[in-house]
């Protein structure tokens, strides 16, 4: 008896080892009997390898809004730095980890949220993970923000005006959008919800674009102040 007390008092106190947060994951499941099975090598041992902090840039706009220019243009500019980032593109994921999915609300919403856990992943793994995604649920991001601790998740709002993008019309999607060929797309017949509060916004100047270098930049510098170009 007095074993079985002893076996139950050690169980609970390994769960209060574990951090809130993965106990909640855990029962918000629907599996049951399920416990979080720790790593001998952990985020801040990777870090210091890699000589970074993980983090999620996460890249929101419309269609044709610049995302997938600035992810690369940020990715090339990090690793030239010696930086491991990985890039999480929309468009790429529905081919495979997200084929099951469209673009009706709740498909959005189940997208977004698989690349947050994904993108949450590559942040522990010691990357900085670069999201690019129209994602244009406010509460969506939200929710993707609040997977990471800290201030890890910095949302940039690519704030381009519709009729920029439209005149890109780069895949041809808005012309078919207007004409009544696609249903449901954002910004024509499909919501976008700006950030409330971002880390960054990249926007025009007296109309002009910055070039995607200078965009990047503008990123680039706001992780070495944020300091997450290094690892103390
Ligand atoms: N209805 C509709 N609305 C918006 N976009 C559409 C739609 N249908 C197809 N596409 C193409 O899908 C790309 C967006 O995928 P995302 O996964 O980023 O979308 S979302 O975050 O779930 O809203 C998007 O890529 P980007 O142009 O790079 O943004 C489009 O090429
Ligand atoms: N800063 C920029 N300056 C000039 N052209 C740009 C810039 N950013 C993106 N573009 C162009 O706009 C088009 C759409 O960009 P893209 O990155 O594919 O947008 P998104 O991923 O948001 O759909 C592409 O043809 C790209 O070359």
């Amino acid at each position: 008896m007095c074993s079985v007390l002893s076996n139950i008092i050690n169980q609970s106190s390994k769960l209060s080892e574990v951090s809130e947060e993965k106990f909640v994951m855990s029962t918000l499941s629907n599996s049951t009997n399920i416990f979080w099975q720790e790593s001998p090598v952990g985020k801040l041992d990777r870090q210091k390898l890699l000589n970074q902090k993980g983090c999620v840039v996460w890249i929101t706009g419309l269609s044709g809004s610049g995302k997938s220019t600035l992810a690369c243009s940020l990715s090339r500019e990090l690793h030239s730095r010696g930086k491991l980032s990985y890039i999480l593109d929309g468009d790429n994921l529905r081919h495979g980890l997200n084929k099951n999915l469209g673009f009706k609300q709740e498909d959005r919403t189940e997208n977004i949220r698989r690349v947050g856990e994904v993108a949450k992943l590559f942040a522990d793994a010691g990357l900085i993970c670069i999201a690019s995604l129209i994602s244009p649920y406010r509460k969506d991001r939200d929710a993707c923000r609040a997977m990471l601790p800290d201030a890890n998740f910095i949302e940039v709002f690519m704030n381009m005006p519709l009729e920029l993008c439209e005149a890109r019309d780069t895949k041809g999607l808005y012309k078919l959008a207007r004409s009544g060929k696609i249903k449901g797309f954002t910004g024509i017949d499909d919501p976008y919800e700006p950030p409330l509060s971002c880390e960054i916004e990249i926007q025009q100047k007296d109309g002009v674009c910055a070039a995607p270098g200078a965009m990047a930049g503008q990123v680039v510098s706001y992780l070495e102040e944020k300091g997450y170009l290094q690892c103390q």
